[in-house]
């Protein structure tokens, strides 16, 4: 006898039918002798209808009274299913966030899981009641003592039902919705995607953090951490689904921590880099199809891709290689510069150095620290490449010791969370598992700033403390004539709207700098673990972007992943000519 967490989307329930369906499915399961936790999502849209209910009163309504609000939607269709499940003959009862003991941060809207209290849903269970319980919701004790309810942040019950399966101490979660599982991407955008079997954490983790809504970002953390085995499932159809799996030794829950673990879990430091610069590029597509494939011809091994636009509708383009390879990518680079134009110059004996850990995601006070610690080191960061869980800069080699010491002590590192020039085992994983696509982005360039120490660190600092998130952050390597430099990144179409007055009163204090709006973008990011190991995969993926006439606005990459953010009009086109190109489909 097993104890299973099953977890229904709001696809699933979204209709009596539906949920009478459920009904029939967990009886089954529950007559083959397992132990029954469901819990529930809000039945169909119905969040967005209650969303919607809110802004027709109030465009900004209260935290509190929306959490009120949201949190009902999950509650109807908890006390449906039960019913349902009660009139099949089974013994069910339902409960809420706050019935159950799931403890949160005090923050409406998007609260983490502190700790679950299973002393009463594991009586039930004693009792042989299938127990169902509202997703997506917990209760905090407020400033005054009092119980209030919280909301976890959109697509949360996939977290309750992981976070559930870890304080129950049950080996695995399913988690049930309208697709067989994980595809190779959104079937919306690529009818033909394909199901994946199994997919590694860190990769569903990228994929989830950057648009694919299948799950949410915090579940695949809370899996990864506490080694529970996620399945994602068909609730239509008997299917295994996909598995995800990851190699990383499970963490021990410890008490009022389950979803607040460290946010940054290491610190790699990667020696002898030179950093390249193609400036001046004209900004057409094609452009960084023809210098990636150039580079992956001579066989060179690129690491960090960073792309930003410049007024007058210029590209710069920078990457990172190791310092061997040198030579070889300077004569490539005077290749590329007589063919496309523009100007090229190196920086050797530079060294990347990146913060890693799913605690980052949704943190922009980690990013912003670390620009801090370096700022009050006196250290000048050359390159930012920012990912929802991941951070790297580079830096010059003269300051890494010194780098090293402030970090680690910033962000509580012991000697073995410190890997210098780590040795990547060659995989045998595919360079592309997945494509994934975020439409609620919206890019922002501050022009003119000045290059010294800090500047970064106070724009991160002043949208992190306003809670504003943002990422794919590009800092390019040009410097103007005045000897300024550009910042560009990306962020949520809502927080754009909330950082006017913090954009405003950040270009007063950066005397010379001027904000400038994107047109409508989006975020197309490839991943695949198989990446970091093969030459030329970014020169394939701006290939196949090219080979449909689709001009790159922005670059960012980590080791696992490439974000192209392309016109709006384009996205879909993009992520059809990406998932094609790699053959995803077959
Ligand atoms: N890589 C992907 N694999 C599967 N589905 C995806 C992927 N990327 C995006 N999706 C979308 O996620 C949807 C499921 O998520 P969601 O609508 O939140 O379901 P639920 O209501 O079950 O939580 C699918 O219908 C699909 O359109
Ligand atoms: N009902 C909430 C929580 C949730 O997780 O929903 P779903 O499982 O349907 O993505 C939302 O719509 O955000």
């Amino acid at each position: 006898m097993a104890l299973l967490i099953k977890k229904f989307g709001g696809t699933s329930v979204e209709d009596i039918t539906k949920i009478k369906a459920i009904a029939q499915s967990i009886i089954q399961s529950k007559e083959a002798g397992n132990d029954i936790v469901v819990v529930v999502s809000a039945m169909g849209h119905s969040t967005d209808h209650l969303n919607k209910l809110a802004e027709s009163i109030s465009k900004n309504p209260n935290s509190r009274e929306l959490d009120m609000l949201l949190s009902t939607g999950e509650q109807v269709t908890m006390a449906l299913l039960s019913m349902s499940l009660n009139e099949y003959g089974i013994p069910a009862i339902s409960l809420t966030g706050s019935q159950v003991g799931i403890v949160t941060e005090s923050i409406h809207g998007k609260a983490r899981i502190l700790d679950i209290k299973t002393e009463r849903i594991q009586n039930y269970i004693n009792q042989g009641y299938v127990v169902v319980v509202a997703g997506f919701q917990g209760s905090t004790l407020s400033h005054t003592g009092s119980m209030e309810i919280t909301t976890l942040g959109r697509g949360g019950s996939d977290t309750s039902a992981v976070a559930l399966s870890t304080a129950l101490g049950a080996e695995t979660c399913e988690i049930y919705t309208d697709v067989p599982g994980v595809l190779t991407t959104d079937p919306r955008i690529v009818p033909n995607a394909k199901l994946l079997d199994i997919i590694s954490c860190e990769e569903m983790l990228e994929l989830a953090s950057v648009g694919a809504s299948v799950l949410h970002p915090r579940a695949v953390e809370i899996a990864r951490n506490y080694g529970i085995k996620l399945y994602v499932k068909s609730s239509q159809a008997l299917s295994n689904g996909t598995l995800l799996h990851s190699k990383i030794k499970p963490l021990a829950l410890k008490r009022g921590g389950l979803e607040l673990t460290k946010t940054v879990n290491s610190l790699e430091v990667l020696e002898k880099q030179t950093v390249f610069s193609i400036s001046k590029l004209p900004d057409r597509p094609g452009i960084a199809a023809q210098i990636f494939e150039t580079l992956s011809k001579a066989n060179i091994n690129v690491d960090l891709i960073i792309q930003a636009t410049h007024d007058g509708k210029s590209n710069d383009i920078a990457f990172t290689v190791n310092d061997f390879e040198l030579t070889k990518t300077i004569d490539q680079c005077k290749l590329i510069t007589k063919q496309l134009g523009g100007e090229y110059d190196f920086k050797k004996n530079m060294t990347k150095l990146s913060i890693q850990g799913a605690g980052i995601m949704g943190r922009p006070s980690v990013s912003a620290d670390l620009f801090d610690t370096l700022f009050q080191a006196n250290i000048n960061v050359r390159l930012i490449a920012t990912s929802e869980i991941k951070v790297s800069c580079v830096i010059d080699i003269e300051n890494i010791s010194k780098a090293i010491r402030f970090v680690s002590e910033k962000f509580k590192l012991s000697d073995k969370q410190i890997f210098i020039n780590p040795v990547i085992e060659s995989e045998d994983q595919p360079e592309v598992r997945g494509i994934a696509l975020d439409k609620n982005q919206v890019q922002v360039s501050i022009r003119n700033l000045p290059d010294k120490p800090g500047v970064a660190a106070s724009i991160c600092l002043a949208l992190a403390e306003n809670n504003l998130i943002f990422d794919t952050i590009v800092q390019s390597e040009r410097l103007t004539s005045l000897k300024t430099k550009d910042i560009s990144f990306t962020m949520s179409k809502q927080d754009r709207e909330r950082a006017n007055t913090i954009f405003h009163s950040l270009t007063k204090k950066l005397a010379g700098s001027f904000i400038e709006d994107g047109p409508a973008i989006a975020k197309v990011s490839t991943v695949g673990a198989g990446m970091a190991f093969k030459v030329g995969t970014a020169g394939k993926i701006f290939r196949a972007l090219a080979n449909k006439n689709i001009n790159i606005e922005m670059i960012a990459t980590s080791e696992i992943r490439t974000s192209c953010i392309v016109l709006e009009q384009d996205c879909d086109q993009a992520v059809n000519a990406i998932h094609s190109y790699f053959q995803l489909d077959k």
